[in-house]
């Protein structure tokens, strides 16, 4: 599987190498023509605004949209959950808009700016290392919106359908089984594409 990691901002490096951990390809994708070919995209922790802004400036909204109306999936970490939500409290403008949820950013308060911890994801067998920074969470989700982590009662981790979002960034731990999580959702829609 192939998976792009978006690399406009943020920790482009480090989920390549995961990626790589888990049995993938990844590769930066810094313009639009090179999602062609692509079995997923990751959009990385970094500054959400920033993300935003240069995604606007490259066309990468509409091509990104167009890629998920394909049904490849997408995963956002952290900044680029920011950027998949539908609606950002106390903000006018979203970005991607393409799960339905609400997401708040900077959640966790100054006394917590970063912290880790082992989560228990629904499909996954044992707690997975989490690395929280500056970290949004998910204050409300639809029902299509599969809840697969809480922290403290607070929703971390969700997936909709071919969508999948984490407050946190798995990609800084040498846990690699989010981002197998995530080739398994790519060879499920490779797989899907080809009946
Ligand atoms: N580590 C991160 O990606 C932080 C996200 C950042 N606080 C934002 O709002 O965009």
């Amino acid at each position: 599987m192939k998976i792009g990691v978006l690399a406009l901002q943020g920790a482009v490096a480090e989920h390549i190498r995961s990626i790589e951990a888990a049995g993938g390809q990844g590769v930066a994708v810094k313009r639009i023509e090179e999602l062609q070919g692509l079995d997923g995209l990751i959009i990385p922790g970094g500054e959400s605004t920033t993300i935003g802004k240069l995604m606007r400036k490259y066309g990468f909204i509409d091509a990104i949209r167009e890629f998920s109306r394909q049904g490849k999936p997408i995963f956002g970490t952290c900044a680029g959950l920011i950027v998949l939500a539908d609606r950002i409290d106390g903000q006018e403008d979203a970005h991607l808009q393409l799960m339905d949820m609400k997401v708040a950013r900077n959640a966790f308060g100054r006394q917590r700016e970063s912290f880790e911890t082992d989560l228990a994801i629904k499909g996954i067998e044992e707690p997975v290392r989490a690395v929280f920074i500056r970290a949004p969470l998910i204050m409300e989700v639809s029902p299509n919106v599969d809840v697969l982590s809480t922290y403290n009662g607070e929703i971390v981790t969700a997936r909709q359908g071919h969508l999948l979002a984490s407050s946190y960034h798995p990609e800084l731990t040498d846990d690699y089984r989010l981002h197998a999580y995530f080739l398994d959702m790519a060879k499920e829609a490779a797989a899907a594409k080809e009946q």
